[in-house]
């Protein structure tokens, strides 16, 4: 018999297994997870029915964007590194967890426009426009809308780590710098460019990736890696399709919560890209 790390014992010649009863530190599974807190944090306002549902969702939802941001973060300190091969298995796992969140579409559409309606109004103001998890996603993928940051300004530590992100260098600003690295000439006003702007498109960086897209073999690294950019790009477009889509079917062309136009607002956003070149790129190749 052998423990294994978590105190359970495993006999490794028939694979049966016995829980032992003394943990080392008598922690048990809902004291490890803090399920206390999570599970008592679904306090609906409305006392309506279908407001577990829609708190349920943007708790999971905000829970996938967590892990994506430890992920997309560790991926970038990888590349930073020349550890290629480590951010693949990073941004590979963001793209999963992306897949995860946007499935949660069809779970909130079974939630009529009347059934909505009838809490909504307890919402107030909030509105999804206020999640800082979603700004700070946006950042590292290069996005960077100062106005956002003012929504937090009552919040210190919140602003002062959304502020950090925002003037960090995102995943797409690391990658051309590996571009370089590899010997692939970008211009000079790329490199040293303000990162708490949004990525410009760029000629020499166009141009870099159809070296690489058309070099494959010799670039394999920098190839795979363009790849992984393009399916957090499609993925967080999908999710941005499909809660446009959702918010039409559920309160159709309203005005939002946080003050936008709603439908037409979402729409608009779908216009904005983060990897640019990468997309042109194909119709060239
Ligand atoms: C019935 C469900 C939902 C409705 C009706 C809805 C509606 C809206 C509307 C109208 C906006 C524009 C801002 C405003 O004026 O309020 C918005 C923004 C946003 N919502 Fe939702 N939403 C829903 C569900 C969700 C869910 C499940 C999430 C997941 C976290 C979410 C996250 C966001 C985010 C991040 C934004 C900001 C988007 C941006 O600025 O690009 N929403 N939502
Ligand atoms: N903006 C939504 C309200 C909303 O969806 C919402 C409200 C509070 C917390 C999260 C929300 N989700 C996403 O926007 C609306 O206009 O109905």
């Amino acid at each position: 018999m052998k423990d294994n790390q978590n105190g359970v014992e495993v006999n490794a010649t028939t694979s049966e297994t016995s829980i032992h009863t003394d943990f080392k530190n008598n922690m048990t599974y809902g004291e490890y997870l803090k399920l206390d807190k999570i599970l008592s944090a679904q306090r609906r306002l409305s006392g309506h029915h279908d407001e577990v549902l829609f708190i349920v969702i943007h708790q999971v939802s905000e829970l996938w964007m967590k892990l994506i941001l430890h992920e997309m973060h560790a991926a970038i300190d990888c590349i930073k590194k020349d550890d290629l091969s480590s951010a693949f298995k990073k941004l590979a796992r963001v793209s999963k967890t992306q897949s995860q969140i946007i499935q949660a579409w069809d779970v909130l559409s079974t939630m009529t426009p009347s059934e909505y309606m009838e809490f909504r109004d307890s919402l107030g103001q909030a509105s999804g426009f206020q999640s800082y998890q979603y700004r700070m996603i946006e950042f590292a993928l290069g996005y960077k809308t100062p106005h956002v940051l003012k929504i937090y300004e009552k919040d210190p530590e919140l602003l002062k780590e959304l502020r950090q992100a925002y003037e960090a260098p995102g995943l797409y600003d690391v990658a051309i710098q590996a571009l370089n690295k590899a010997g692939i000439s970008i211009d000079e006003e790329v490199l040293n460019r303000d990162v708490t702007r949004t990525y410009q498109e760029n000629d020499s960086v166009r141009k870099a990736w159809i070296t690489v897209y058309q070099n494959p073999q010799l670039y394999w690294d920098l190839y795979e890696l363009a790849e992984k950019l393009v399916d957090i790009e499609d993925w967080l477009q999908q999710w941005r399709f499909r809660h446009m889509k959702t918010v039409e079917r559920v309160i159709g062309f309203k005005r939002g919560t946080g003050g936008s136009s709603g439908v037409g607002y979402l729409k608009k956003v779908l216009d904005q890209r983060f990897f640019p070149e990468l997309w042109d790129l194909r119709t060239e190749l």
